[in-house]
């Protein structure tokens, strides 16, 4: 079979449904149990053979991704060209529709895209596990952008062990005038415990029992009354009027509130699709948000959706 002319990955964005944050470790990342849904707000990545990497974006946030070899796309390429032993002399084409720097993995999710559209593109035949890895060393979110659906992050919460999910979870996501950096978050997280004296629990924390059952169970009220994210009260530290977002989404009926991942993009559990296009219509008119996005999840990971002969 000859190589095809180019190829366009879909990849999804994510929310934590729980994410509990260990102290930090000796080399400053913090050990995680990092429950991931993908949902379905998606970038899509396409790669074409170029004279040298080459890459360009497009969608509402566009302006604010980098197109430099800082890119997660670029350094993707890089990396499995590099393990094959070839140049990456391709164009990555990013279609953006996952908001930037907002705690939903957009980047991580353009990580993982480019490195299974790059490996079309050359044939390389690497297996899973490999591409796993190469996804964990570009970042802590990245494998999860691979495999999608719902997943256990451990370690830094690269270590992904695959969730059984009973149904279908609706969401609305309200998104913020500006990013917030992860490490900042993490910091303040840090700074926050050291200044309260709060303990942060053991070196590994643990999966929360009830919040799995309720992903099995497809259990939307189950789900609401188990999700949590230690991040939260870093996040609303670093940008209080965060805590208006959450509450406009509550006060029209969300199941729960919370901050996705280091924030700023707020999510909200509802029951239904309609129900989410009631909260969606009251956040918006809240003024407390720049934009509102409807989703569902568990969505499928990095997915192929063409290929040019
Ligand atoms: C907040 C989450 O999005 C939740 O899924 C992730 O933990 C962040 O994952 P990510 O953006 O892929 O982060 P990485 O690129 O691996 O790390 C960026 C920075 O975030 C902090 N970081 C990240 C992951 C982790 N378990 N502990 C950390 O302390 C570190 O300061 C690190 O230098
Ligand atoms: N392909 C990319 N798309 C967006 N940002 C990127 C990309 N590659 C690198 N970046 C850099 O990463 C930063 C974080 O962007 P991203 O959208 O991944 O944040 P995030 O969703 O908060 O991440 P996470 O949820 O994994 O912590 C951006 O400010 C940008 O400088």
């Amino acid at each position: 079979m000859s190589s095809p002319s180019s190829v366009t990955v879909r990849v999804p964005a994510k929310v934590n449904v729980q994410l509990a944050v260990a102290g930090p470790r000796a080399d400053g990342f913090h050990a995680l149990a990092n429950v991931f849904l993908a949902v379905s707000l998606y970038d899509h990545v396409t790669v074409t053979p170029a004279d040298s990497l080459r890459i360009t974006c497009s969608g509402p946030d566009a302006d604010q991704v980098p197109l430099d070899a800082s890119n997660l796309a670029a350094r993707a390429a890089l990396a499995l060209a590099g393990r094959y032993g070839r140049t990456a002399d391709v164009h990555l084409h990013i279609d953006k529709d996952i908001p930037v720097a907002g705690g939903m993995a957009g980047g991580s999710a353009d990580g993982a895209g480019a490195l299974l559209a790059c490996d079309a593109l050359w044939g390389t035949g690497a297996s899973r596990a490999e591409l796993l890895d190469i996804c964990a060393s570009l970042g802590s979110d990245v494998p999860f952008g691979l495999t999608g659906g719902a997943a256990l992050g451990e370690g830094r919460g690269e270590v992904l062990t695959p969730l059984e999910t009973g149904g279908t979870f609706h969401w609305v996501f309200a998104v913020a005038d500006g990013g917030l950096s992860t490490p900042a978050v993490y910091g303040e997280c840090d700074r926050l415990r050291a200044a309260s004296g709060t303990d942060p629990g053991p070196a590994q924390p643990a999966a929360s029992p009830a919040l799995l059952a309720a992903l099995r169970a497809g259990d939307a009220a189950a789900l609401a009354s188990a999700v949590s994210n230690d991040l939260q009260p870093a996040a609303l530290s670093l940008r209080p009027s965060l805590a208006s977002t959450l509450a406009a989404g509550t006060e029209a009926g969300a199941l729960a509130a919370l901050v996705s991942g280091s924030g700023p993009t707020a999510a909200f559990l509802v029951k239904s699709p309609e129900d989410g296009e009631r909260v969606a219509a009251a956040l918006a008119a809240s003024g407390t948000c720049r934009a509102v996005r409807g989703a569902a999840g568990p969505a499928e990971g990095a997915t192929v959706v063409a290929r040019r002969p």
